[in-house]
């Protein structure tokens, strides 16, 4: 009887410690992630150079295994569909939408061989990764300079052609967890139609189920990936990049939408 007296404070303790402990596992998890990424960019350094002496896309192999495993310290997995549609010859842009830096680990779980990605040039400050980033071929653009982002996107689509690489491109242009996707920018249609080479969407379904920034919440979960239809750009021109963007938003988006059983955030709640 004595004892009953603790039971309100400790029902009142009892949301904090959950809080506390859900805060704890969401700052080591992500403290964990950089930290690991960070060891790993540094095994792999001398391991790119001995292979490729240098800057080069074959380099991205030897980044691809040693990511892979990094899924299952965070209680991460994949579940991939449309693996047909990466069995495309030769150069093509894929696009896809991108919510966090753990797309990094999506991205490994399918990067086709020969592929690099365009990043922002901030990246390449970042410490070891960011030398693994650059010795594995990742195009680096100044986003707050269009005409410099632009010169660099239309090398890029001549060096695809000229060393059939293929380029992953975000769209969305930043980093996006409001339940829907951004508007496109149109460097990858650029990029796509200069190069007159295929386009890849690719959709990661929603994190919020596992992870929430705000809420400082990151649990286990599972990632739905879909590897959609290539969407040929032969005989495009520039007048078609509005099209084409936009026939790629759709598609991408209502994948989003119904691999991700969410409800964008702009939405109200159901009125019956
Ligand atoms: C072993 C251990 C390893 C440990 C580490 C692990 C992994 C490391 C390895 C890999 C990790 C890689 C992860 C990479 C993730 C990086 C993610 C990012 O950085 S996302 C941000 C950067 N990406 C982008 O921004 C791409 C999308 N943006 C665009 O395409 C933009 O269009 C732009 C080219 C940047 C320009 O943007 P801006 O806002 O300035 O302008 P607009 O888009 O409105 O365009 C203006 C105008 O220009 C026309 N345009 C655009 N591009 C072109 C072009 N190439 N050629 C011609 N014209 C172009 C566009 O149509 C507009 O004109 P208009 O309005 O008339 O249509
Ligand atoms: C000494 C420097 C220390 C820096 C430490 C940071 C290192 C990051 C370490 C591990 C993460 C590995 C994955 C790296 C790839 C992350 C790419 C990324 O997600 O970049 C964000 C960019 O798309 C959009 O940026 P904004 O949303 O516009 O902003």
């Amino acid at each position: 009887m004595d004892v009953l007296w603790m039971a309100p404070p400790l029902l009142l303790l009892f949301p904090l410690l959950m809080w506390t402990s859900s805060t704890f596992v969401y700052y080591f998890k992500k403290c964990f992630y950089v930290a690991w990424m960070m060891v790993l960019a540094l095994l792999a350094i001398p391991l790119c150079i001995l292979k490729s002496g240098g800057r080069d896309v074959e380099n991205m192999r030897v980044i691809r295994s040693l990511v892979r495993h990094v899924k299952y310290f965070l209680g991460l997995r994949f579940d991939v569909s449309g693996w047909e549609h990466l069995q495309t010859e030769g150069p093509y842009v894929i696009i896809s939408n991108h919510q966090s830096s753990l797309d990094v680990l999506g991205l490994m779980e399918i990067l086709p061989d020969r592929c690099t990605m365009i990043a922002k040039k901030e990246l390449i400050y970042a410490g070891t990764v960011g030398l693994i980033c650059w010795l594995g071929g990742i195009v680096f653009i100044n986003r707050k300079k269009t005409s410099d982002a632009k010169s660099v996107m239309i090398d890029a689509a001549k060096t695809m052609l000229d060393d059939q690489i293929r380029l992953w491109v975000f769209p969305e242009g930043t980093r996006n967890q409001k339940g829907d996707l951004l508007p496109f920018k149109k460097g990858a249609f650029h990029l796509a139609v200069q190069a007159q080479v295929p386009i890849i969407p690719v959709v990661f379904s929603s994190y919020s189920s596992f992870y929430l920034r705000k809420q400082k919440q990151f649990n286990s979960g599972t990632i739905r990936l879909r590897i959609l239809p290539k969407i040929e750009t032969k005989g495009l021109t520039c007048d078609d990049i509005p099209s084409l963007s936009d026939k790629s938003f759709n598609l991408m988006r209502s994948s989003f939408l119904s691999i991700s059983n969410s409800v964008p955030q702009s939405n109200g709640p159901c009125k019956h």
